[in-house]
C-alpha cells in the first residue's frame, strides 16, 4: 500500500525502505484522479509495478486538500498471482475460460493466463453489447471475444465494485463429454430395442407358426368334412343309378310317416317296376339291362318332385317313389306321368308282353290320406306291392292304386 503526492512521488510506502524516488505520475490511475474529483474506489489496468516487478491491479482513491483540491493518491496493489492462485482452484478443461474483467471490458485476469491479453479491450463481446445490458448475471453461448471459440459461459457482474467474472466451458468438449457420457446408454439401449425386436420376432415367428398349424388344421378338418360327405353320399346311394339306396330309404320312410302324423298330411308311394325285365336281359344281355336302368333312373329324375319327397332305387328292377303331402290325384297324376315318361323313350324290347314291344313299367301306388301312429312302413310298401301285383296282372305299363274300386279294374 501507498499514497503518492500529487506529483506522483510516493509520500507513504508499507513495504520497502527506504522510499523509491519514482513517480507514478504517468499510470492510468494516477492521471484519473487527477482528472476525477470523484473519490470513490477505483480500479486501475494491471501495471507491473516498478518496485516489485510483480503484475499488480492497482486499487486506488483520490486525496483531497480542505479546500477540494488534488493531494494526491492512496493506492493498494493487489498481486495477480493472488487471482492466478484462486482461479487455479478450479477444476477447468484446457479450452475452458475464467475471466475477470473491469466493468468498461478490460481484462483483469484470465485463465489460461497470457499476460498479452491482461488489459485487452473486450467490449466487443456479446456480454458487453448485449447480455450485461438487460441482466446482472445468466448464462449464454457465445464466442468468447480472446480466442473466437464458442463456449457456454456464466456470467455475473459484481455488486458493490466495477468487476464482471466470467466462467466458459467450451462447447465442443461440453458435447464430447456428453457425447461419451450418453455413448454408454445409447449403446444399452440398442441392446434393449435388439433384444425387444428379438423378442418381437420370436412371438410374431410363434403366432405365424400357430396360425399356419390352424389353417393347415382347418384345411385338413374340411377335408375330412368331404371325404365324410362324400362316403356318407356314397353309402346311401345306388351306385348303377344315382339315386338314393335302400338304406336311405329304409331312413327316410319313418321321418316321412312321422311328419305325416306330426302335420296330418297325406303320404303315398309309388312302387315301380320294369315290365318283363328278365326277358329284356335275357334279349339284350345284363349290360343292357344296366343301361336300361339307368335310362329309367334318369326318366323318372325328371318328374316334379318336391326336396321332401324321395326317388329310390328299392332293389332290382324296382323303383320306389315316396311323395308328401299330396292329394290322391295329383299322386295318381305322377304316377301316370312316370309311367308315359318311360314308355315315350320308346327303348326297344322285344320280348315286351306290351304291344308296343318298347320298354315300360308298372306301377303299384298307396295313398294314405291320414297316418296314424303304429303303423310300420313295411305295412305301407306292402298295400303298394299289392297294387303293383294288380298293375302286372292287369296287363303290365299301367298304374294301380291300393284302393282303386274294382269297378275301375
Ligand atoms: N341287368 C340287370 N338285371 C337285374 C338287375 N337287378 C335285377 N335284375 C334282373 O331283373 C330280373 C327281374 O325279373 P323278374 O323278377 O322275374 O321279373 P320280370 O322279368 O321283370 O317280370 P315282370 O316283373 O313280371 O314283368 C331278373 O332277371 C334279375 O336278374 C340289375 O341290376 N341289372
Amino acid at each position: 500500500m501507498a499514497i503518492y503526492y500529487a506529483s506522483g512521488y510516493p509520500a507513504l510506502f508499507s513495504e520497502a525502505t527506504p522510499l523509491p524516488q519514482t513517480s507514478i505520475a504517468d499510470r492510468e490511475y494516477f492521471r484519473f484522479h487527477l482528472r476525477s474529483v470523484d473519490n470513490k474506489l477505483h480500479i486501475g489496468n494491471v501495471v507491473r509495478s516498478r518496485i516489485s516487478g510483480n503484475m499488480v491491479i492497482p486499487v486506488s482513491a483520490r486525496l483531497n486538500n480542505p479546500d477540494g483540491s488534488f493531494r494526491g493518491v492512496v493506492m493498494a496493489s493487489i498481486r495477480l498471482d493472488y487471482f492466478r492462485q484462486v482461479y487455479d482452484y478450479y477444476n477447468l478443461g484446457d479450452r475452458d475460460l475464467m475471466a475477470l474483467m473491469k466493468a468498461d471490458a478490460k481484462l483483469v485476469y484470465i485463465r489460461p493466463y497470457s499476460e498479452a491479453l491482461i488489459n485487452r479491450n473486450i467490449s466487443l463481446s456479446p456480454l458487453f453489447t448485449q447480455l450485461l445490458t438487460t441482466t446482472t448475471s445468466g448464462a449464454a453461448i457465445y464466442r468468447a471475444a480472446v480466442d473466437g471459440r464458442p463456449r457456454i459461459f456464466g456470467y455475473a457482474s459484481l455488486k458493490n465494485y466495477p468487476l464482471v467474472v466470467t466462467a466458459g466451458y467450451d462447447l465442443q468438449a461440453v458435447r464430447q463429454d456428453w457425447i461419451a457420457d450418453s455413448i454408454g446408454y445409447v449403446l444399452l439401449n440398442l441392446v434393449l430395442l435388439a433384444l425387444l425386436f428379438l423378442l418381437g420376432f420370436i412371438v410374431m415367428h410363434h403366432i405365424r407358426l400357430n396360425l399356419r398349424n390352424q389353417l393347415e388344421l382347418t384345411r385338413v378338418h374340411d377335408q375330412l368334412t368331404h371325404v365324410n360327405r362324400t362316403l356318407q353320399g356314397l353309402a346311401l346311394m345306388d351306385g348303377l343309378t344315382g339315386l338314393a339306396n335302400r338304406r336311405q330309404l329304409d331312413w327316410f320312410m319313418p321321418r316321412a310317416m312321422e311328419r305325416a302324423i306330426k302335420l296330418r298330411s297325406p303320404l303315398t308311394i309309388l312302387l315301380i317296376d320294369v315290365d318283363s325285365f328278365k326277358a329284356y336281359n335275357d334279349t339284350y344281355g345284363h349290360l343292357a339291362g344296366d343301361e336300361c336302368l339307368r335310362n329309367v333312373a334318369e326318366c323318372l329324375k325328371q318328374l316334379p318332385l318336391r326336396h321332401d319327397d324321395l326317388l329310390a332305387r328299392y332293389g332290382g328292377e324296382e323303383f320306389m317313389i315316396v311323395l308328401t303331402d299330396k292329394t290322391q290325384p295329383e299322386a295318381h297324376l305322377i304316377a301316370l306321368q312316370a309311367a308315359r315318361a318311360v314308355a315315350e323313350l320308346r327303348m326297344p324290347h322285344q320280348a315286351s308282353s306290351v304291344a308296343e314291344k318298347v320298354v315300360t313299367i308298372s306301377i303299384g301306388m298307396h295313398w294314405q290320406p291320414r297316418v296314424f301312429a303304429g303303423i310300420s312302413p313295411m305295412e305301407f310298401i306292402d298295400k303298394a306291392d299289392e297294387a303293383l301285383y294288380q298293375a302286372k296282372r292287369r296287363g303290365k305299363n299301367q298304374v294301380w292304386m291300393s284302393n282303386m274300386p274294382p269297378s275301375q279294374a
